[in-house]
């Protein structure tokens, strides 16, 4: 049989201590509910970030809830948790054993939307970023390389209302992507529980 180049089977070879999925973390009704509610609620903005100097919009839409900026100069409004996030904050904590200070909304609105390659870096060495990530709505590819070959891929098909753990030293050696799609793709939203008390960076990624 041949291998596929994008086997989900092959994400049980990432190891155990960098990833952990759940593909049905949240009820059906929940996630449906959810989705509705944060597609009509959030104020979803198209951040600019600077590429070979100059000011590009990012593929998709965004938002940030937490108590701080993301990173210094972010200029993303500070948005203050809605009641729903915060039961949802309360439950992804329980399951991941991590308290989370900030989450980052991403709206992909069909499949032009994308993020580029990138890691989700903090400034402190040795400090590992621990990601808590659901997924809602349209199922897309999350894709994984090595930094040090780009030829060594995985990836893992994202459901509706998932759960994905990126954990120990993921961000430090691998990089992640959701790719365009040239089939039609309805919206998907991604709510990536984080750990910023003033520390971490995003990345600046299109
Ligand atoms: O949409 C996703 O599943 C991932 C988003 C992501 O990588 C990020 O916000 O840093
Ligand atoms: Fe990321």
């Amino acid at each position: 049989m041949q291998l596929k180049l994008f086997d989900e089977d092959r994400l049980l070879m990432l190891p155990e201590d960098l990833i952990a999925y759940d593909p049905a973390f949240l009820s059906r009704e929940e996630s449906d509910g959810l989705l509705e509610q944060l597609l009509n609620t959030v104020p979803w903005q198209q951040s600019k970030v600077m590429m070979y100097e100059k000011e590009v919009l990012t593929p998709r839409l965004s938002a940030w809830f937490g108590t701080e900026p993301i990173r210094s100069g972010d200029q993303r409004p500070v948005l203050p948790w809605p009641h729903e996030l915060l039961a949802l904050k309360t439950k992804v904590e329980a399951a991941a054993g991590i308290v989370f200070d900030g989450v980052l909304l991403n709206y992909y609105r069909d499949n032009n939307d994308s993020v580029a390659w990138h890691a989700d870096k903090d400034t402190v060495p040795g400090l590992k970023t621990e990601i808590a990530s659901i997924s809602l709505g349209e199922e897309r590819h999350f894709d994984f390389r090595s930094k040090d070959d780009h030829r060594r891929r995985y990836s893992i098909k994202l459901q509706h209302g998932s759960l994905l753990l990126m954990k120990g030293d993921l961000q430090r050696y691998w990089e992640h992507r959701i790719a365009k799609s040239i089939k039609p793709m309805k919206a998907r939203i991604n709510l990536t529980f984080r750990k910023v008390g003033g520390i971490m960076v995003a990345p600046d990624v299109a």
